[in-house]
């Protein structure tokens, strides 16, 4: 697990981490700071648990247990959130995700409601893309900047064995729709297992001809089943290796260090493809993450079960100044990293379904 000591940057004070440092030590800085110095830019919100697929890494056969509707955010109560985060906390661009956000049906009037609420933040989502077809133009109408979509493979039967769903006409239409209406650069996201190498070259292929960016992303210890094993994880250079008997691969110096993926030149260029390799070469020193759970909680880290709960708040009138004290009190105990590298590491409760990847 790295650890790096990171200075807060941009004017905030220099924050060091040491044991034992307690919520009197948090600066008075009204951005959501953290005790190993790092800031929490870039806000990801978790709408539904809900999912039309079933990717095995993911979530289990059955579905997550549904969350009763009067515990999941309202449409008002997320642009609340959204808009504290943005005006009173320093966040600078704002994902939706899931379960599958399409699975809501006032996704358009939460985006739409954001989009008023916080004009000229970029407002993004993550996405299996099965049913965007007929909504890409909407939401595009509505303010969503841009979308990633989540694609192990174009091979049907495959597809099929990933997702335990037929779906995959459904989700390269979503892809070609948005694409079409401008919800662009379209970033695929493909979760790297030893299923995913046989068919990773005609998966690039795809996305070159498509003008889509390819990353692999190493499969991290999120799995509803907990059948995740540390020694079966698919490295890059295993990867490398496939792509590598089709195309010429050349590692791209990186225009933003603190960028999680890593990128490759394909053919000479332009098009990339890229490697997210967030348990071998974590990016947790760097992290700007900050997360919001569909039934309105706070977690300050994708390994971390300990959440804050703002619902209550928002229910019961608490004003923006108290839900934003709440929120960085939440951030300021965020852990230094995932460690899933550690002698000892147990995954959290939630799968990644559940938190909102
Ligand atoms: N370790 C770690 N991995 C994450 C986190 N959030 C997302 N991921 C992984 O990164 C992959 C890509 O996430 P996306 O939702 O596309 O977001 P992104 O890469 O930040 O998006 P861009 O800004 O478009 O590059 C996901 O498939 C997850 O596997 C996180 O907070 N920590
Ligand atoms: C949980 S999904 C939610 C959004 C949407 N349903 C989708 O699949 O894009 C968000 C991202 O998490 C990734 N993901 C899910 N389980 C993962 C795991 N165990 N390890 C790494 N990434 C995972 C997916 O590939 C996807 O890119
Ligand atoms: S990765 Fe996304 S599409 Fe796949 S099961 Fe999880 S939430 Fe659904
Ligand atoms: S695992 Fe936690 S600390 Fe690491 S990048 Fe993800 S959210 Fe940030």
């Amino acid at each position: 697990m790295t650890t790096t000591q990171r200075p807060v940057q941009m004017g905030l004070p220099r924050v060091r981490p040491r044991a034992g440092m307690s919520a009197a030590d948090r600066p008075e800085v009204p951005e959501l700071v953290d005790r190993f110095g790092r800031v929490a830019r870039d806000l990801r919100v978790s709408i539904t648990e809900k999912c039309s697929l079933r990717c095995t890494y993911c979530m289990p056969a059955e579905g997550l247990p549904q969350i009763p509707r009067e515990r999941l955010l309202s449409v008002a109560e997320i642009v609340r959130l959204v808009r504290i985060a943005v005006t009173d906390l320093g966040v600078r661009e704002v994902r939706f995700t899931g379960g599958e956000p399409l699975m809501r049906h006032d996704l358009e009037e939460i985006v739409a409601g954001c989009a008023a609420a916080v004009p000229g933040v970029p407002l993004t989502m993550t996405t299996n893309a099965v049913g965007l077809e007929h909504r890409a133009r909407g939401l595009v109408a509505a303010g969503l900047s841009r979308v990633n979509v989540s694609l192990d493979s174009v091979d049907r039967a495959h597809f099929a064995e990933l997702t335990r769903r037929d779906r995959l006409p459904a989700v390269l239409a979503g892809i070609r729709a948005a694409a079409r209406v401008g919800l662009t650069p379209l970033k695929v996201n493909a979760v790297l297992m030893p299923e995913t190498l046989a068919g990773a070259a005609d998966l690039l292929q795809w996305c070159l001809d498509e003008g889509c960016r390819l990353r692999f992303i190493e499969e991290m210890a999120l799995d509803a089943d907990h059948a995740w094993d540390r020694d079966s994880i698919v490295d890059a250079a295993r990867l490398l290796d496939v792509l590598g008997g089709r195309f010429t691969l050349h590692p791209v110096e990186r225009e933003d260090p603190a960028s999680p993926a890593e990128e490759w030149l394909v053919d000479g260029g332009p098009a990339t493809v890229g490697i997210i390799a967030s348990v071998t070469r974590n990016f947790c020193d760097a992290c700007d993450r900050t997360r919001l759970t569909a039934e309105g909680t706070v977690r300050s880290c994708l390994f971390s079960d300990d959440e804050v709960d703002l619902r209550a708040g928002l229910r019961s009138g608490a004003t923006d100044a108290e839900l934003a004290a709440q929120w960085r009190a939440a951030m300021w105990d965020k852990w230094a990293g995932h460690g899933m590298d550690s002698a000892g590491f147990e995954p959290p409760r939630r799968s990644m379904g559940a938190i909102g990847g």
